[in-house]
Parts: structure tokens; sequence; C-alpha cells
């Protein structure tokens, strides 16, 4: 509730709107069989002035429960919608400011469905909240003493139907909650199995993995499919067991009525508008319960919406100029740990590198190269150590100086849906096509994409599944040397390339970025060899830096990746 405060502030009008017309509505509902007793007395005596004009009173209350009902519809929905629309902007504008491992710890999808799937929760019981969470106490409270009222004598009729109905609802919210809960669960399972699988499809479909999947998700299916049908299972008792109650209470009190009628004939009049209260503490007790249960399920998802709200973005940036630094690289005796693990992944990393320089970087999968790059493009920081670029400790540069200063490009670096330039203009939004034409040659992406009929427009499909994987690799060389950057970090970015392109681009790398400094991460030892500097990591550690002649001659790790590289590209040798 805390957290929606707030955003109720804002539509405050919205409100106070609905909360009148909720008002007007309960009213009426209340009054309407009070008016139809004295109809009804009415009737019985033969008092025509009095039946027309109560009668005129019972359609005007009439028509305000209608329009207090829809105004109040319409004003819960905008206060709903605007609430969640609300809500959704800020989690998102939140999770913008969060660092990368802030997103690794939520996880990327789990973000995506409290974005969608508990907002809609919670947009749901706000709307039902201003529709009914005011009107069932209301209604209750005022059918209760209006049925006292009526038949003051028949006081224990209402208290029996009430506990019988507390009790039985008791039961089912206690066990409906925990169904809910459950539904919650499964829902996510059947999304998971389902994604996974179509975005695998490739996958899926080369393995001949179909029947495998279908198993899966039918597994999951039926998960929910039997929880579900155990909320069906509840309702279908629950609702004739309530009704059979107050038919019970409605029948005692009829026959009392009936043994008292010739001494108190005005017992035919009351004996309806009582009738209709025990209906509405029913209508009130039923609603309430259900409502609870609706509620349990959005306060999980409420609370799962403050939880990123509430995350604080584990890293900070000082404020200052966006102007980039220079080229230089140094690794102070730096170690981290990724958060959760309990083994550090870098372990005293030193080295320095010049601006302009080119560094590659080998070592066996998992040695922690990909890691050491992070650090550099400040997606994690040290443990201990220090990371500097242009001689300072990035910890000390502004968010956007650091950005100007060091593009990251990945093996599987992400285009947006859109257009090519809509993709490359992310990192310079005046960019013309020259220039973007000049970042295509050295990535050696203008080829394809001249050939292309829309060119510099041509549209990205979503996962950018219109382009082959050694032309996303160029397409995101090209969006990483838009910036003219200082540092340009590829991180196994051009393993889709064969081995000529590879060359090209390393030579227009040298020919064009001159000034920049670049990082190669690379599994082939080819891709790196004429590097001024290779950096060798073995299992987090530098076990060597040097030429690739340097280490060749005096470090092992370096000697053993070289030759079985070596045997592999010349083949098995028939002795
Ligand atoms: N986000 C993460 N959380 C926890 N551990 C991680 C994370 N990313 C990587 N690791 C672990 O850190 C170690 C180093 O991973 P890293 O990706 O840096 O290696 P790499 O040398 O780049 O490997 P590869 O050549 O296979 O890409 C691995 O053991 C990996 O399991």
């Amino acid at each position: 509730m805390k957290t929606l405060m707030p955003y109720f502030r804002r539509y405050h009008r919205d409100v106070w709107g609905a909360m009148v017309s909720l008002v007007a509505l309960v009213f009426a509902t209340l009054w309407q069989p009070r008016l139809l007793q004295v109809v009804m007395e009415a009737i019985i005596k033969n008092d025509q002035n009095t039946i027309l004009q109560q009668g005129l009173f019972l359609l005007g209350l009439a028509v305000i429960g209608i329009i207090g009902g829809i105004i109040n519809t319409v004003y819960s929905a905008r206060i709903a919608l605007g609430v969640a629309t609300d809500l959704r902007a800020d989690v998102y504008r939140h999770v913008q400011s969060f660092a990368y491992a802030d997103v690794e710890h939520f996880s990327a999808s789990n973000l995506v469905v409290r974005m969608t799937n508990d907002i809609n929760q919670v947009q749901q019981i706000v709307m039902a909240g201003f529709q009914q969470i005011t009107r069932i106490p209301l209604l209750f409270i005022g059918a209760l003493i209006l049925a006292l009222v009526t038949m003051p004598q028949q006081w224990w009729v209402i208290l029996a139907m009430m506990v019988i109905i507390l009790m039985v609802s008791g039961l089912a919210v206690k066990r409906m909650t925990v169904y809910f809960g459950q539904t919650q669960q499964d829902i996510e399972s059947v999304n998971t199995v389902a994604r996974e699988n179509l975005m695998g499809i490739r996958v899926v479909k080369s393995f001949v993995q179909e029947g495998a999947e279908i198993n899966k998700f039918s597994q999951r299916s039926d998960a929910l499919t039997g929880v579900t049908a155990k909320i069906g299972y509840w309702f279908a008792i629950l609702m004739p067991a309530f009704f059979l109650t107050a038919n019970l209470a409605v029948g005692v009190a009829v026959y009392i009525v009936g043994q008292n009628i010739s001494t108190h004939p005005g017992y035919l009049a009351a004996i309806t508008s009582f009738i209709s209260y025990l209906m509405q503490i029913l209508f009130a007790v039923i609603n309430g319960g259900f409502l609870m249960t609706f509620a349990s399920r959005a306060i999980i998802s409420l609370g799962r919406i403050s939880e990123v709200l509430e995350t604080k973005p584990s890293m900070t940036y000082v404020d200052g100029s966006a102007e980039p630094v220079g080229g230089d690289i140094e690794f102070d005796h730096v170690s981290f740990t990724y958060p959760g693990d309990d083994r550090p992944t870098l372990k005293d990393v030193s080295f320095t590198l010049k601006a302009g320089q080119m560094l590659g970087i080998v070592g066996a999968t998992g040695s922690g190269k990909t890691t050491l790059a992070q650090l550099i493009a400040r997606l994690y920081d040290p443990d201990s150590g220090v990371v500097k670029v242009g001689g300072v400790d990035v910890r000390q540069l502004p968010e956007k100086s650091l950005r100007r200063t060091v593009a990251y490009v990945l093996q599987r670096s992400t285009l947006f849906s859109g257009t090519i330039s809509g993709n490359l203009r992310q990192v310079q939004p005046d960019a013309s096509t020259g220039h973007m034409q000049w970042a295509a040659n050295i990535a050696q992406a203008s080829e394809f994409i001249e050939r292309l009929p829309q060119t510099y427009d041509a549209p990205v499909e979503e996962r950018s599944q219109n382009f082959s994987g050694g032309q996303q690799q160029r397409l995101a060389i090209t969006r990483g040397v838009m910036a003219n950057p200082k540092v340009l970090i590829l991180d196994d970015a051009t393993s889709a390339l064969d081995a000529r392109s590879e060359k090209l681009v390393q030579e227009a790398l040298d020919r064009d970025l001159k000034a920049t400094t670049t990082i190669v991460i690379a599994e082939k030892i080819s891709s790196v060899l004429h590097a001024d500097q290779i950096l060798v990591l073995d299992n987090g550690r530098v076990s060597g830096t040097g030429t690739h002649q340097d280490l060749v001659r005096n470090n092992e790790v370096y000697q053993t990746i070289y030759r079985t590289q070596k045997a592999r590209e010349e083949g098995p040798t028939n002795e």
C-alpha cells in the first residue's frame, strides 16, 4: 500500500469521483428494499397516492444506483489504468539505472514478468478495490443494520447464516489463496518452457527434440490445469453452499413470518425487504472473500514490484563531464569475484597498455577473459585493486565519459529491431550516411549492407534474425566503431567471420583507428598474432604477457594452446 499511495495521490480527483459515486451506489442499493417495503405496505392498504409517490422514489433510486455504478466504474478504471501505467514506467526507468549485476541478479525474464504480469495483477486489484473494497463493508454494515431494524426478532437467523457462511468461506479462502499462488508459479513455469522452446527453435528442430519439448510442455501445462481445476471445484461447491445457506435462512424467516402473520400483518411487507437485506449481506461476504483471495495474489505481485523499486543500483557514477578520456589502460593488482560466488574469477591481475596499442587476450574457456573486459567497461567493480582508463580509476569517471571512451563489442551483441541506421545511430544520433559508411567499411559490413535494397534503412527484425551470424557481428563491430572510441574491446566479436574477413577487419582497424587502443579477446591465436602485447590468462591469473614470439618461447600455457590449435589446423597426419 505504501508503494501505491503516491500514485493514488496523483489521481486524487478520480479517487474522490470513485468514492462519491460509490457512496451514491451503496445508498441506492441499501435504500431500495426499504422503499419497497413502504410500497408493499401501501399496496396492502390500497393507498394509491403512496404507491405512486414511493414508486417514483424507487425508480429515482434505481437510476441513482445505475448512474453511480457507471461513474464509479469509469473512475475506478481510470485510476487503475493510470496507476498501472505510471508504475510500469517507473519500474522500467528504475531498471534502466541498474548496474549489469543488478539485472543479472533478478534475471531479464523475471524483470519482464514483474513489469507485465505483476503490474496487471496490481491493476486488477486497484480496479476491484475502488469498486468493491469500500462497497463491501458499507453494504455489509448497512444491510445488517437495516435487516435488524426491519425484523429485529429475526436477529438469530442473520447470525446463524453469517456464522455458517463465514466458516465455509474462511476455509475456502485459505485453500484458494494457496491454489492461486500455485497458479502464478505454474503460469511462470509454462511461460519459461514456451519461451525457451521458441527462442531455441533451431536447436530443437536440428536435434529433433520436438517430442521431448512437447512432453516437457505438457507436464507443466497439466500441472497448471490440475491446480486451475481445483479452484474450479471449490467454486463449484462454494457457490451452491452459500446459496443453500442463504435460502435456508430465507426459508426459516418466511416460516416464522407465516406463523405470526395473523397477529402481525405488517410482517408481509417487511419480509420482502428482510430477504433483500439477507441477500445483500450474502453478496458482501462472498465478494469480500473473493476480494481477499485476489488481493493476496496482488499483494505478492506488489511485493515483487516494490522489491525492484527499492533495489538501489549497486553501482553509482560520479557527476561530471561527458568528455572521453585517453586510451591508456592499467590493471593494478585487480581481483574480482562474481556476486554469490565463493572463489575469485580474477586474481591479482596487473598489466599496462599504452593508448593506440593492441592487446590480445587468450586463455582456456572460463579463464576470465570476458570478466576482465567487463571490468574495463565497468559492468562490474573489482573487489580489490584498481582499473584505470586514461590514467583515471574507472570508478571516478562519469558514466557518459566512460561510455564515450570505451566501446565493447560482444560475440553476440544485441541488435535492436528497427533499421540498420537506427542501430548505428544509437551511438551517434546525428551521424551522416557517410560516417556510417566509414564505420561499415572498417567492419567489412558495407559490402552486404549496400547490396540490400534499402541499404542503411534496411529493417532489422526482432533478435536480428534476418541477418546471418557473421553479418550480425559485422554490424555490431560497425556500431562499436561509430563513435571512434579511444578503447575498442572485441570480445570474440569476429568468431563468426571467415579468416579473410577477420584479417581485413584487423587491417582496417590498424589503418583507420590508429589512435584507438584495441583489446581483442579470441579463442584462436591467429586472431592476435600481430598484437603489440598478448596477455595469457590461466584460471583467472596472468600466466604471462609479451608478444607472440616471446610467449611461444617462454610461456607454457601459451605454448600448449598454440600447439593444440596448430595441430587442429594442420589436421590428422598419416604416419
Ligand atoms: N555472471 C556470472 N556470474 C557468475 N559467474 C560467472 C558469470 N559470468 C562468468 N562467470 C564465471 O566466471 C568464470 C570466467 O568466465 P568468463 O566468461 O570471464 O571466461 P572466458 O575466459 O571469457 O570464457 P570463454 O572463453 O568461454 O568465453 C567462469 O567460470 C564462469 O562460469
